[in-house]
């Protein structure tokens, strides 16, 4: 058993354990991947205030996301075709959550199916929901996520059209995978992958099946979501499903503070500030760079949430730190599970509940509730400003 200190080591093992095409799909964001880049190494131009002498005894990450009780402010991201990184993904990935005493989210573009991982989970979920062209689908989408008791609805909005990622048309990602050239190679490189695979065959997208056309037979995932997901989504559709769900509302995909706004008109019970891992408009601000100013738009009103480069406990105080309630982890929880299935999701979550409760402490914190910006040192030009508005870009 390899021993793990940190979610580089994750990474790593995941990467030398699936098929190549598989970890560019995780890993890789749009275009020059700048954004994705940045969702990292903006982290690291934020200052921590070490303090000591402060009493570091008795303390606590718990927290709430959306009233509901948290370990630590941190969960799973929904990911789509995690089902395909271990068998039975979506499955382990939620009773790890669970077992940590955190969420789970599950996307619309999940292997298994909601049903699948209700039925194979004994507490609440989150379900994730993209909006499709096919309405009907949409409704009884929420309606089984009703059925599958689900505690809270995500509603992503900055994906109704691919970012391209260029190795994925480069590898020629398809789903269901068919054994192009190139991994005929990687695939018996990696038997043990395919092995694994073999035991639990399933379909590619659980959700989807006998609800979308085509879903069985992708060319590739930007023109199958040109095809499949709906481009006229707008406010009021965001409404209409709102009032369909009747439940907790997190609208996520959030990063402009207009946005924002909109977000809270509507009702929503929380955002997530989130560029999705920098996979959409390369050039877009990192999340941690966009907060403040949708902190400073709605944050006494509305719960705002961070998701995009976080790798570390040390990320995620400094996202608390600023001034969000909670935040998700995408990639670093799937190269737990790539890596090593359940263990390795726990494993991912207990490096980074680690790295939050010790960076806590050495700030001289001891709760959740007492982090703010006091502990950071912020770059003057953290916050910029857009060209042709008053309102501050970050
Ligand atoms: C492989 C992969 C698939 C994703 N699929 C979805 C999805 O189906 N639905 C969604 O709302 N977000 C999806 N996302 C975005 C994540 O929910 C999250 O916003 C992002 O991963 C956060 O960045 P991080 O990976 O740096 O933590 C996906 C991200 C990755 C890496
Ligand atoms: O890859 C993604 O980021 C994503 O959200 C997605 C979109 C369409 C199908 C599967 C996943």
């Amino acid at each position: 058993m390899p021993v793990i200190t940190e979610i580089e080591d994750l990474k790593r093992i995941y990467r030398n354990r699936v098929p190549k095409m598989f970890f560019d799909y995780c890993e890789s964001g749009s275009w020059t991947e700048q954004t994705f880049r940045e969702n990292s190494s903006d982290f690291d131009k934020l200052y921590l205030r070490q303090r000591v002498a402060m009493n570091m005894e008795g303390r606590s990450t718990k927290s709430q996301m959306i009233g509901q009780d948290v370990s630590m402010p941190v969960a799973l991201a929904p990911v789509g075709s995690t089902g395909m990184q271990w068998p039975d993904g979506e499955i382990l990935a939620c009773r790890a959550a669970h077992a940590f005493g955190t969420q789970f989210t599950l996307s619309t573009m999940s292997v298994c199916s909601i049903e699948d991982v209700a039925s194979h989970v004994d507490k609440p979920f989150w379900f994730q929901l993209y909006v499709m062209r096919d309405w009907k689908f949409v409704v009884r989408m929420i309606e089984r996520a009703k059925e599958a008791k689900c505690s809270a609805l995500v509603l992503t909005l900055d994906l109704q059209i691919l970012g391209q990622r260029h190795k994925d048309l480069k590898n020629g990602l398809s789903v269901p995978l068919r054994p192009t050239l190139s991994n005929i190679f990687d695939l018996s490189t990696k038997w043990a992958w395919g092995r694994a695979m073999m035991k639990t065959p399933r379909r590619t997208f659980g959700n989807i099946v006998g609800h979308a056309e085509g879903v069985t037979d992708l060319s590739s995932l930007s023109a199958w979501t040109a095809e499949s997901f709906d481009p006229r989504l707008d406010w009021e559709k965001v409404k209409e499903i709102k009032k369909l769900w009747g439940g907790p509302l997190i609208l996520k995909g959030i990063l402009d503070a207009e946005d924002a706004r909109m977000a809270l008109d509507v009702g929503a019970d929380a955002i997530v500030v989130s560029n999705h891992g920098g996979r959409q408009l390369d050039g877009a601000l990192s999340s941690i760079r966009a907060l403040p100013s949708i902190l400073d738009a709605v944050g006494d009103k509305i719960e705002v949430h961070l998701d995009s480069g976080i790798r570390s406990g040390q990320d995620v105080l400094k996202a608390i730190a600023m001034g969000a309630k909670g935040t998700f982890i995408g990639r670093a929880a799937i190269y737990g599970l790539g890596a090593m299935g359940q263990q390795g999701v726990t494993r991912a979550l207990e490096v980074i509940h680690k790295e939050l409760d010790v960076s806590m402490a050495l700030c001289g914190k001891r709760n959740i509730s007492e982090l703010d910006r006091d502990i950071m040192l912020i770059p003057e030009d953290f916050a910029g400003k857009w060209a042709d508005t008053s309102s501050p870009a970050a």
